[in-house]
């Protein structure tokens, strides 16, 4: 009789590094980016000394809740990563459940459990990938485009943070310095969609500033996400006055009930990464009608393959899809452009904040994530097909250290510059 038995590859060790990078002073709803975006980046080692790659936020409480899940999964085959979210719940169980995730303030709803374990399904699925030698792409069904398009993600911004020199992109706070932007985030890039991060400037300023997109990009996509940020009526007015421009509406208002009535009259898609955010959210989002398109991101999901069990039901449900992102480094931009190419109805361009990021900084070894004609081609190595820069690690651990930064806080940056500053929603 044939012994269909394989052996285990057990996890061995489990390494959470927290780091910091640059980042520019990025308005949104809520405040601004401050100086310092939070990382953490895990290694996960097999017994056999296969070390795979994850990447999530750097918040403290993260942190702790990542180190209760990395004890839990020692011992665990790294093939058996449905195993992994009982013991995650289970070490989970004893956390106090306070702190921030790092998506302040914007994506609280979305479920611990599987913020947890997407770092750790990432790393599981590139150890996988570099026993098999196939990519992370072939592990999750093969890849069904060789690269992944990304749109140009708009920022108002300031020149610099206080006290500090300007950076390369310099502000932006009026329609002409958004179209500059943009103007030079596609000569960078190429990318074939916009999306401009809204909820900041007055809603008659920023759909100004959406027309002097699509007149400078007559044929451009375009998308406008003020992080709920409007009214129901401001949201249907908006709407209306963008009729034809838009590709889609991000997060106009709060809650699935809000946006089902601005649903109902405003012309375009309605998109959200704010009240859609776990499985429980489906089904009521479904019955309530709020939303057209989902913006996945597999950060807050439960990581790849629960991304792609999202992706399921938002074809059986006839939503779209699209996909979200936060401040982010080489793995994390490795594990979305895998995911995507092998997530056969990917409606929409992805979002990444890539540009914004310092070239210089990262923990992967330069080379392998290229954009070309506003899309990254799939990595075709082993695994993610991304390097670990152990130098890199160090010297971004290091500044982590250093910056004295714990928690990603936009809104208590922004009260200590302009202390009148409310992040009220909605606003207008
Ligand atoms: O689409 C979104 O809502 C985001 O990208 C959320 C981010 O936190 C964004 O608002 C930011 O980086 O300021
Ligand atoms: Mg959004």
């Amino acid at each position: 009789m044939t012994n269909n038995r394989f052996d285990a590859e057990r996890i061995t060790r489990i390494t959470i590094t927290p780091v910091a990078f640059h980042d520019p002073p990025l308005l949104n709803a809520v405040g601004v980016h401050e100086r310092w975006a939070l990382r953490s980046i895990v290694q996960l080692t097999t017994e056999s000394g296969i070390t795979g790659l994850g990447e999530s936020y750097g918040d403290e409480a993260h942190l702790r809740r990542l180190r209760h899940g990395a004890d839990a999964l020692i011992g665990a085959d790294v093939f058996a990563v449905n195993s992994f979210r009982p013991l995650i719940r289970q070490a989970l169980a004893a956390d106090s459940g306070v702190g921030g995730h790092g998506m302040s303030g914007m994506v609280t709803g979305s479920s611990t459990e599987d913020r947890v374990l997407s770092p750790f399904d990432v790393a599981a699925l590139d150890v996988q990938g570099k026993i098999l030698r196939r990519p992370v792409t072939d592990l999750l069904g093969g890849a069904v485009r060789a690269a992944v398009p990304f749109s140009g993600y708009l920022f108002y911004k300031w020149a610099a943070h206080p006290g500090a020199d300007g950076d390369i992109w310099g502000e932006a706070l009026t329609t002409a310095g958004i179209v500059e932007q943009a103007k030079t985030m596609v000569a960078d890039y190429g990318f074939d969609a916009l999306k401009l991060k809204g909820g900041v400037r007055p809603p008659d300023e920023e759909c100004a500033a959406i027309e002097a997109l699509r007149a400078e990009f007559p044929d451009m996509p375009l998308r406008l996400d003020p992080n709920a940020a409007w009214t129901v009526q401001t949201s249907i007015e908006i709407g209306e006055r963008l009729n034809g421009v838009l590709e889609y509406l991000e997060d106009p208002t709060p809650g699935l009930t809000g946006m089902a009535e601005v649903r109902r009259k405003a012309p375009m898609p309605l998109a959200t990464n704010m009240c859609v955010v776990s499985f429980d959210d489906i089904a009521p989002a479904v019955d309530a009608g709020s939303v057209d398109i989902i913006l996945s991101d597999h950060h807050f999901w439960g990581g790849l393959r629960r991304s792609q069990s999202l992706a399921a039901i938002t074809e059986t449900f006839d939503l779209g899809l699209s996909m979200h992102s936060n401040s982010h480094l080489g793995i994390s931009l490795a594990a979305m452009v895998h995911l995507a190419a092998a997530t056969p109805r990917l409606d929409y361009a992805c979002d990444t904040h890539w540009p914004w990021k310092d070239p210089a900084e990262d923990v992967v070894v330069p080379g392998t994530l290229e954009f070309s004609d506003g899309a990254v081609p799939v990595p075709t190595g082993a695994g993610l097909g991304v390097e670990l820069d152990e130098d890199a690690l160090g010297r971004l651990h290091e500044q982590y250290v250093r910056c004295g930064q714990r928690d990603r806080d936009d809104t208590g940056y922004m009260q200590s510059i302009e202390p009148d500053f409310r992040p009220v929603t909605p606003r207008w």
